[in-house]
């Protein structure tokens, strides 16, 4: 089953504050643009992944990330996260009533494509979601044909998915699951890999194509 993908995105000067520290603070928020590219460039290079919505706060300041092929739309009046969701849902449902529609977090530098691919195939056509390798967030949710997506994001997210009715999934998913909110969050992806834009930043080697 093939999925369209809503992404959320703050300014890159203001999101990822608890990341503050990992690099000077002038080097902030290309950091946090270079999680996000990693995340885009392993979702579109997979098969299963239709199109790609990026709801970003911002527009300009992420224009960039249009690169990797993924479409950016503002933010709607309602300055939210579950909000940005929604408006990404709506917009990939106006197009396509009967789109299949996923909600993935922008921070997943060390992300792989067999990841996601895997996700979807445990889904299998189910409301489910991944939980963050911490258990309390969630990183992917994906709605079942034809119905809501109804995105319960922000902090203790997984239970909230959870008690909502989505599954939750079980396989070991390690890149899909490694978001980086912190320093400690970050030092792990760089050890399971990240992709070519974090690794650059950061002065890590290059990481082995998707
Ligand atoms: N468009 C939009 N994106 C958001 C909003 N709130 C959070 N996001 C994005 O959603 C993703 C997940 O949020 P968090 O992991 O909590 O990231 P964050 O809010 O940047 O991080 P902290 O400042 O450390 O809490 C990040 O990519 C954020 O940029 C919002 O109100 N609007
Ligand atoms: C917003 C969330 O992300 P985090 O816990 O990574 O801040 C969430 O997990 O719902």
């Amino acid at each position: 089953m093939d999925v369209d993908l809503v992404v959320p995105m703050k300014h890159p000067r203001d999101g990822k504050s608890r990341l503050r520290g990992a690099v000077e603070a002038d080097r902030h928020p290309g950091l946090v643009l270079a999680l996000a590219a990693d995340t885009l460039a392993a979702v579109v290079s997979s098969a299963h992944v239709r199109r790609v919505v990026l709801v970003a706060a911002d527009p300009s300041a992420v224009a960039e990330l249009g690169e990797l092929g993924v479409e950016i739309v503002a933010e709607p009046p309602e300055k939210t996260l579950n909000a940005a969701f929604r408006h990404g849902e709506a917009l990939l449902k106006a197009a396509d009533p009967g789109a299949v529609v996923g909600a993935l977090q922008a921070d997943l530098p060390a992300l792989r494509a067999g990841d996601l691919t895997a996700a979807l195939a445990e889904a299998d056509g189910r409301r489910a979601f991944v939980a963050d390798r911490q258990g309390t967030g969630t990183t992917l949710l994906l709605a079942a044909p034809g119905l809501p997506l109804d995105p319960r994001f922000g902090p203790g997210s997984a239970r909230r998915h959870a008690e909502s009715g989505a599954a939750a999934l079980t396989g070991a998913l390690p890149t899909l699951r490694s978001d980086v909110d912190t320093p400690d969050d970050l030092a792990h992806t760089l050890a399971l890999g990240v992709g070519k834009h974090t690794a650059a930043r950061l002065g890590e080697p290059s990481p082995a194509p998707y």
